[in-house]
């Protein structure tokens, strides 16, 4: 029947595939089958025949055509072997990767073709960011430098018609990462070019005042009794950790020798940390350091204490009692790590600011009427916060009673639940990271395992090469690492003192509660005429500080047990010189949180100052002392700064930071001018202007003493570093507190809000020049301000020359660095020769 022999068919995808046979006679008819089914002519495919050929052609092959392929004349039939082969020998390949770093799309096909690339069905071209490549006409590359969110999507090829897709999948630099350096983000892009998973982390804090539930209720969400729960000595943190099923929500605490929590995949199940604070008023001047912009806040609360409005006391004077103040000053604190209310901070959509706030209101046993209880408090809040912006960060109010609570106990499985839900919100949830990032925060937590708290950046180097840290640059990645865990608030590393490395910040609460020690747990000093000393004149001697160390369990668990053994060997002495580097280290730690302080100017520059634990002081007291009130003296008008809301540990890094710049003044007995929150300064050789710098509730003030004729000088410079100091201090620790400038008459008292004179008012030219003061019936504003604020220069015309006779034909206009007079282009100038020579002298030189 068949002329023609039958060779296996081979041809491309895409390309031409034609069957062909020929016949002995014209009159044979021919059937294609392919397996048993018969072939029927398509679109795509034609069966033709002249004389005694017969053909049949596929246009387009696709790789499915392949297989036998049967042909049939009369009775005889004969097989063909067909293959179609796929164009793409290589497809292209799913991407994920981190933003930032370069994506690259590449396919390799069989035959040279040209290629079009497409994204969600557009046409792509080259671009400043993308290129597109052949390699010898067969391997087709597409490259996305640089990638951003925006890059994500469908990405194909199409050679001859036939497609090749994949999706690139773009993961988010972690926000901390996104704030750290360019060199730390290039470090950390280049870490996770090894590959990237997502961290799921909870922390959780504890805060309200002593007595009222805190470590019970941490107690009861660990599935714990409340047994023998005492309240929390002085200053301390209670850390507790468990793990969350990301999917179940189910809660896995392990107890004693259990399996580790490390064991449980980063995954599937999300870490969770509880950082239960004590509740003492001490902890203030520290505290700052262990809350974190990235928690969840159970603000715990009596409810069984009355909790009517009352006088918001000075908490400063440490009357700061009522519930309603702990409710305020938690509030505030928090509110302060919202920078803005436009970034990441606020939650889209809902108009709730983060980190967000539970408040708990616990002895529900102990109240009568429990709805009447929960209508109350919740009216009481909502008086207490009124419009404030700090209520927007309140999700929820729960009522629980700890010591009764319900059978089963499903209140504080709700709590559970809201909590999960809660950190959801968080921006740090799923934070990717490196792979090799996260295996070093499990290499950590099984030294926190261990109750290892510290350890030397000796050992986290070696931790680091373990968990495969780029091996040439070990130290740069494994510091970009630790800056990042420091930031979120895992750990506490600092670059410039980079000995130690401190993983849980209960050690550091261990050594500073020797230091910072509450009033009524101050019996231990009892023989420390030292401690007495520090308390009148700040001064921490190295004697006191040895003493204090001798406290500090975790620093001497070696050393005691060096001291016993008579002859100490080598390991030993070795033991001893750690004990030393650690307590030089955290010497370091606590000056680098201001908590410590060396004055300049003193001699050797040796000797530490301690300014949270001293003893208040009447500001007429210290007036007596520098004989401020008699006529040799004359004082400037007080400058201020009056914040929304001050928290206490701020003051102290402002007061700190002008220790490290200016001298304190030195008064009878040798001792240093400084008092809870007053330091008064020489900043002049001959001592004869002293400048005072006081906190008051929410403010801070400053005045100079003059004990010279101090008449034309102005202090300018002054209110700059103040101002100066406090918003480089918000930026260092990321938080936002607000303030207004105000100045106010000399003779009046610095923390009294009454008759302070705002900047803003200052401003208004429209207002009148004269304030009066109860005190000494009015002064004129250019009297108050003069002292501060210089007379701009910078706006005189040319030719403008100002000389002493014109200034009676001046009116009104001094400046705050050109602050005040920007409004106006034409303004007009009142010059105050004595405040002003520096300026009048340059003028005249410059005409
Ligand atoms: N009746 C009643 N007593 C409670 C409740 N919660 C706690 N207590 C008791 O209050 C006391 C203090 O409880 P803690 O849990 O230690 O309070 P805390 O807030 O951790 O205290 P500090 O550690 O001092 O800050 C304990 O004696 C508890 O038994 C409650 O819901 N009802």
């Amino acid at each position: 029947m068949f002329t023609s022999e039958f060779e296996p068919v081979y041809c491309i995808e895409g390309g031409t595939l034609q069957l062909k046979c020929t016949v002995y006679s014209e009159t044979i008819n021919v059937h294609w089958f392919k397996g048993d089914i018969e072939i029927k002519e398509t679109e795509n495919m034609h069966i033709i025949w002249a004389d005694k050929t017969h053909l049949i052609t596929f246009k387009h092959a696709k790789v499915s055509d392949s297989g036998q392929y049967w042909i049939v004349a009369g009775k005889v039939q004969k097989q063909l072997e067909v293959t179609v082969q796929a164009l793409f020998k290589r497809q292209l390949k799913n991407i994920t990767i981190m933003e930032g770093l370069e994506a690259c799309f590449e396919c390799e096909v069989e035959k040279p073709y040209p290629g079009v690339w497409y994204k969600d069905g557009k046409e792509l071209k080259s671009s400043s960011n993308i290129k597109i490549d052949t390699i010898q006409e067969s391997v087709h590359k597409l490259t996305i430098f640089q990638t951003t969110l925006d890059h994500k999507g469908k990405y194909e090829i199409k050679i001859n018609d036939i497609l090749s897709g994949a999706d690139l999948d773009i993961k988010e630099i972690p926000d901390a990462i996104k704030q750290m350096s360019e060199h730390d983000r290039s470090i950390f892009l280049e870490a996770a070019k090894n590959g990237t998973a997502a961290r799921y982390n909870i922390r959780i804090i504890l805060v309200g005042k002593q007595r009222v539930g805190k470590t019970c209720l941490l107690r009861r969400l660990m599935n714990e009794g409340i047994e023998g729960v005492e309240s929390t000595d002085g200053i301390n943190i209670e850390v507790k950790k468990c793990k969350i099923n990301l999917q179940t929500k189910e809660w896995i605490f392990t107890k004693g020798n259990e399996s580790p929590l490390s064991e449980y995949p980063n995954d599937q199940y999300a870490d969770c940390g509880f950082w239960n604070f004590a509740g003492q008023k001490e902890f203030y001047a520290t505290h700052q350091t262990f809350l974190s912009r990235n928690a969840i806040y159970l603000l715990v609360v009596d409810v069984s204490e009355d909790f009517e409005m009352n006088t918001f006391e000075n908490m400063i004077e440490n009357q700061y009692d009522r519930i309603g103040e702990y409710i305020n000053f938690w509030l505030d604190n928090i509110h302060c790590y919202t920078v803005n209310d436009t970034d990441e901070f606020m939650i889209p959509e809902s108009n709730l600011l983060n980190p967000p706030v539970i408040m708990i209101g616990t002895s529900m046993d102990k109240v009568k009427d429990r709805e009447k209880t929960k209508d109350s408090f919740a009216t009481y809040i909502n008086k207490l916060l009124r419009e404030h912006p700090k209520r927007k960060h309140l999700r929820k109010l729960c009522f629980l009673s700890n010591t009764k609570p319900s059978k089963d106990k499903n209140e504080f499985q709700t709590l559970r639940n809201d909590i999960f839900d809660r950190a959801k919100e968080i921006p740090k949830w799923g934070d990717n990271l490196p792979t090799r990032w996260i295996l070093l925060e499990k290499e950590i937590d099984r030294f926190i395992h261990i109750e290892e708290f510290v350890i030397s950046y000796d050992m986290a180097k070696i931790l680091a090469s373990k968990c495969s840290f780029s091996l040439k640059e070990v130290t740069l990645e494994l510091d970009s690492f630790l800056k990042y865990e420091h930031d979120i608030g895992n750990l506490i590393f600092f670059e410039d003192i980079k000995s130690y490395i401190i993983l849980e910040p209960k050690w550091l609460v261990d050594v500073f509660k020797c230091f910072v020690s509450p009033f009524q747990f101050q019996s231990q000093y009892i023989n420390m005429p030292e401690w007495s000393s520090l308390q009148s004149t700040g001064h921490l001697s190295k004697i006191l500080i040895k003493k204090l160390f001798s406290k500090v369990q975790v620093l001497n668990e070696t050393e005691h047990e060096a001291f016993v053994v008579e002859e100490m060997n080598e390991k030993k002495k070795f033991a001893l010189q750690i004990m030393k580097k650690k307590k030089a280290f955290v010497l370091q730690i606590m000056e680098k949180f201001d908590i410590i302080v060396k004055p300049i100017k003193i001699e050797k520059n040796e000797e530490y100052y301690m300014p949270c634990m001293m003893e208040a002081s009447g500001f007429n007291q210290i007036l007596d002392t520098f004989k401020v009130r008699n006529n040799k003296c004359s004082r400037t008008s007080w400058f201020g700064l009056q914040f929304n809301f001050l928290p206490p540990a701020f003051f102290n890094h402002i007061l700190v930071t002008f220790i490290k710049e200016y001298s304190l003044c030195i008064v009878e007995g040798g001792r240093l001018a400084l008092y809870r929150g007053i330091g008064v300064f020489d900043f002049e050789d001959s001592k004869c202007l002293k400048l005072v710098i006081c906190l008051s509730e929410n403010s801070v003030a400053m005045q100079v003493w003059q004990f010279k004729n101090g008449e034309g000088i102005c202090y300018h410079e002054n209110r700059k570093y103040l101002t100066h100091i406090v918003s480089f201090l918000q930026q260092k620790y990321r938080i936002n507190i607000p303030f207004r400038c105000f100045l106010k008459c000399p003779d009046g008292t610095h923390h009294e809000i009454a008759e302070r004179i705002y900047l803003n008012i200052l401003n208004d030219v429209s207002k009148t020049a004269l304030t009066y003061c109860h005190e000494h019936k009015n002064h004129t504003l250019d009297e108050l301000r003069r002292y501060w604020f210089k007379v701009c220069i910078k706006s005189l015309g040319k030719g403008q020359i100002v000389t002493r006779e014109q200034q009676s034909g001046f009116t009104d206009r001094t400046c705050d660095t050109c602050c005040l007079c920007k409004a106006s282009k034409h303004w007009s100038f009142k010059l105050l020769v004595p405040h002003l020579t520096v300026e009048f002298k340059f003028l005249v030189s410059g005409f």
